[in-house]
């Protein structure tokens, strides 16, 4: 009761030892649902299992970027069970890679992904099942973009994302894409929320990272009338931050995984503690309250001040007298 005591003192947190016990346990877990909201883990996986089919596939580069694929192609990308437990598995794995740097999310078989796998959605439609889904999602999606939230405060993930939207993301696929920081458009590609054809709102977290991408009267467009966003209409609305050209068949053409990871490396240049710095900061600041913001800043800059590509550059200057 003491450590609780004096811990509300340093932290002005009015919360009571449980509610404070219950945010550090969440905040330890790095998750935004926890048991105190029914959400077992291990028994949704085992549900979600049930339900076969494509991989997640990762694969971690010298450069720092990763590359993350959603491989079924003969379901059009559809996220299987297994796969949103792969998922789940594979963010985990980016969290303990210490020289991360950055991640391109991208679709098997020149598209991105087209949403749940129908057959899992049908034979989970009740609404407990429904519920569990979404909560899983929204865990590993949270994670991903480490979103800061009152009960994940610390980003375990700081790399820069970009999603590489090729052929069409729709329904979860389309939420996906917002669970990166950029999404960058091929042309010819969709971005559509189709959840209100299946009589549903996005429920992996989209809406309300979609608000915070192209503001409520654009997601209230783009969930309302289920609009087909195409590379113009991404560009002038800020859903899309650049438009990639399809390569022809000609040889030595950039390939769109190319054209992404060269787009990519002008922000991830540098060494890896100081471009997760960035990815930190900018975080903070864009989700903290102002004063935790600037505190977080002030910890994330006391990481790089005087460390090794700090002092680099400063003996690279040393002639500027
Ligand atoms: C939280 C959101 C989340 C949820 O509520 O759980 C969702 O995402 S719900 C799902 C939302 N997604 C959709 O509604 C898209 C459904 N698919 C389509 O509309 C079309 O397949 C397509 C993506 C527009 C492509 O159309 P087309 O080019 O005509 O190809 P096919 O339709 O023949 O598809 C090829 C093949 O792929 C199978 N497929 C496609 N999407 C899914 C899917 N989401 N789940 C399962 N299977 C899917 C499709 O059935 C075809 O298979 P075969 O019939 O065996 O050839």
């Amino acid at each position: 009761m003491v450590l609780c005591a004096v811990r509300r003192q340093l932290l002005g947190c009015s919360s009571s030892c449980g509610a404070w016990a219950r945010m550090l346990q969440r905040q330890s877990s790095g998750c935004v649902y926890s048991s105190t909201h029914g959400f077992n883990l291990e028994e949704i996986k085992e549900k979600l299992q049930a339900f076969p089919g494509g991989s997640i596939d990762l694969l971690k580069q010298e450069s720092g970027i990763a590359v993350l694929t959603i491989n079924n192609p003969s379901r059009m990308n559809a996220f299987s069970g297994s796969m949103m437990v792969d998922l789940e598995e594979r963010v985990s794995q980016l969290e303990s890679w210490t020289d991360c740097k950055g991640l391109i999310v991208q679709g098997a078989a020149e598209t991105f992904c087209s949403g749940s796998d129908l057959n899992a959605v049908r034979a989970i439609s009740n609404p407990q099942d429904g519920m569990k889904m979404c909560m899983f999602m929204q865990n590993a999606l949270t994670r991903l973009l480490s979103m800061l939230t009152e009960y994940f405060t610390q980003c375990r993930l700081p790399l820069i994302s970009v999603a590489l939207v090729e052929g069409r993301a729709l329904g979860g696929g389309a939420e996906l894409t917002t669970a990166c920081d950029f999404r960058l458009m091929a042309s010819g590609s969709v971005i559509q929320f189709v959840h209100k054809h299946m009589g549903l709102v996005p429920g992996w977290g989209g809406a309300a990272r979609l608000v915070r991408i192209v503001g409520s009267q654009n997601a209230l467009k783009l969930l309302g009338g289920a609009v087909k966003a195409d590379p113009g209409l991404g560009l002038q609305i800020g859903l899309a931050d650049g438009v990639l050209e399809v390569p022809q068949a000609e040889e030595g053409a950039d390939t769109l995984l190319q054209q992404a990871e060269n787009w990519l490396s002008h922000y991830t240049k540098g060494p890896a503690p100081v471009i997760q710095a960035v990815k930190k900061v900018v975080l903070s600041g864009r989700e903290l309250p102002l004063s935790e913001a600037l505190r977080t800043e002030k910890d994330v800059f006391g990481t790089v001040w005087g460390g090794p590509a700090n002092l680099q550059a400063l003996a690279s200057k040393s002639k500027h007298k």
